[in-house]
């Protein structure tokens, strides 16, 4: 069995978690509240941003210049795909500028990106890849199980046609096929490390939604720990 479906298979529990959290079905259902998506969409932004630079640190850490170029390529898909999707849906849910700038990562956010930057900075192209591929192939998945939905609300309906749509699944299948060819070569090591980066972004993912859905805030109301993390 390739490392991929490996990994997939050892991760499925928490995925299946995802597919059936209240926020995937009620997006798919259009009865998802409206707050928790906007919720959703500022925490994601900050999500992606870091997402964007953890590729790029993919295409630093590349040994081929092709490669580089495709991390490169991914990192700048994020920015102007991904990325000005969620600009979109900011101006269509009337996010403010105001509110941008007052804008706080809630903890999961953070311990998200934060994960992602440690698996990046400390380990060679897959550790980033294993980090990062839950994310594309997660909601990819999620995409094909909503893609028949049609829910009442447009900007549900633009999210799903995203995930789903063929310009995704291109970017997910390289990645699944890079990560195969990469942990062909490393050590059992290397691939028990980049198994443990995929596992932890699976459960991640899962408490993603969590956080939207329960509109997760810092328990304390300390305005230094607030400041620190609203700068990083
Ligand atoms: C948290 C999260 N994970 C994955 C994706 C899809 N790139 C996303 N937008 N946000």
């Amino acid at each position: 069995m390739s490392f991929t479906k490996e990994v997939r298979k050892k991760a499925d529990p928490i995925w299946q978690a995802s597919f059936h959290h209240p926020f995937v079905k009620e997006l798919g259902e259009g009865t998802l509240d409206l707050t928790r998506f906007r919720y959703y969409v500022m925490q994601d932004a900050y999500y992606l941003r870091h997402f964007a630079r953890v590729q790029a640190i993919g295409a630093a850490k590349s040994t081929d210049l092709a490669t580089t170029a495709r991390l490169a390529h991914h990192a700048q898909s994020t920015c102007e795909a991904e990325l000005s999707l969620h600009e979109t849906f900011a101006e269509l849910l009337g996010i403010t500028e105001e509110e941008k700038a007052a804008f706080i990562p809630a903890p999961t956010a953070y311990a998200y990106t934060s994960h992602m930057y440690r698996a990046a900075y400390e380990g060679h192209l897959g550790d980033v890849i294993a980090a990062i591929l839950p994310c594309y192939w997660l909601y990819y998945e999620i995409g094909e199980r909503l893609k028949d939905c049609k829910p009442a609300e447009p900007i549900y309906q633009k999210w799903i046609g995203t995930y789903s749509s063929d310009w995704f699944r291109s970017l997910v299948e390289e990645q699944i096929a890079r990560l195969d060819a990469i942990a062909e070569a490393v050590t059992e090591a290397d691939r028990k490390r980049m198994e443990q980066h995929f596992l932890i972004s699976s459960e991640y993912e899962y408490e993603f939604w969590e956080m939207a859905y329960r509109l997760e805030t810092w328990p304390s109301a300390r305005k230094e720990i607030q400041a620190y993390v609203h700068n990083n």
